[in-house]
């Protein structure tokens, strides 16, 4: 076990930010913790690494006590918050290199190191640059190059791609998985239920500071009841034909509008093949057809009522 958190609650006057949280992290997992804006997933890493204090439970990092001065814990735990912490006055090149001599004594290595993270953001033509000149997506990737250039064993990132430009996001989302397949195991916090699905193994979905569900994203999809997403582009469907088509066998619900049907079915097999049926049999006239597997949103939606994004 990497990080085990029980029954943690924080409170922040009357407001309840964490309320009796349990999270357990794997080792060499890619651990997605999931949840809207205020949902508590900063309050919960800064919980998890002692920055914070918090009113109840218990935390174990490495299978140890977690607490402030843990300093032998802390050293193999990269963090990435979401604000960017560089120093203006240093270059790329000596802001990596300051990050890592925190951990590394030995020159030589802090130099190694400190080119194999420059390398591994490809940041090497910008070595020189102060963090003023730098796009908002090359200063996310100097900010993960500062949380990882000491290799540690877990490395935190706390919703490391909002606003960033779609380049540097996938160049990020890719250095995740290529961190993790080289050992470290990873919690990535974030409000984007795409991302946690392209490179999360467990993902533990958070809600007014409770997880709600947890498990792989096929667990999580299996856990609600709507298996299929169909959009029909439809023309003059009428209400009589609605309701038939919303009484077949295994239709969850029908929305019209626009020229668009859109259906949502439970899980089986010949959902669309119903439909359509029907359809010709009514000579309905209907173009194109899509069908989509539920996403994360539908089992947030489906298990609180609302849309994950706001
Ligand atoms: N220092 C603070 N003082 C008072 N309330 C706070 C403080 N920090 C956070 N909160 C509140 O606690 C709740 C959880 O916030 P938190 O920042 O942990 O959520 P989050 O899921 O990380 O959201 P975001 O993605 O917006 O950062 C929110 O209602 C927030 O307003």
């Amino acid at each position: 076990m990497i990080v085990k958190v029980e029954g943690l609650v924080k409170r922040y006057d009357k407001l309840v930010a964490l309320d009796y949280l349990d999270l357990e992290v794997k080792e060499g997992e890619i651990f997605g913790l999931l949840g809207p804006n205020g949902s508590g997933k900063t309050t919960a890493i800064n919980c998890i690494l002692s920055l914070l204090k918090y009113d109840k439970g218990t935390i174990e990092v490495f299978d140890k006590p977690m607490g402030p001065d843990e300093y032998k814990l802390k050293k193999d735990i990269g963090l990435i918050m979401q604000n960017v912490a560089v120093f203006d006055e240093l270059t790329v090149y000596e802001n990596i290199s300051y990050f890592c001599s925190l951990y590394i004594k030995d020159k030589k290595e802090v130099k190694r190191l400190t080119e194999e993270a420059i390398e591994f953001v490809s940041l090497d033509d910008y070595k020189k640059f102060y963090p003023k000149k730098l796009s908002g997506g090359l200063l996310r990737r100097l900010n993960i190059a500062c949380g990882i250039v000491h290799k540690p064993k877990l490395i935190i990132l706390d919703e490391p791609t909002v606003a960033v430009d779609p380049q540097s996001r996938n160049k990020i989302l890719e250095g995740i998985k290529k961190l993790n397949e080289d050992g470290a195991t990873i919690i990535y916090t974030s409000h984007y239920m795409e991302e946690v699905e392209q490179i999360c193994s467990k993902i533990a979905i958070i809600d007014k500071g409770k997880v709600i569900a947890q498990g792989t994203k096929d667990e999580l999809k299996s856990m609600i009841s709507v298996g299929e997403k169909i959009t029909i582009e439809a023309y003059q469907v009428n209400d009589l034909q609605l309701n038939t088509i919303k009484n077949l066998p295994n239709i969850y619900s029908v929305e019209y509008r626009e020229n668009q049907l859109e259906i949502k079915t439970g899980r089986g097999n010949n959902n669309l093949v119903t439909i359509l049926e029907y359809m010709a049999e009514q000579k309905i006239s209907f173009g194109r057809v899509i069908t989509e597997l539920p996403t994360l949103n539908d089992v947030f939606l489906e298990i609180t009522g609302k849309e994950l994004r706001d």
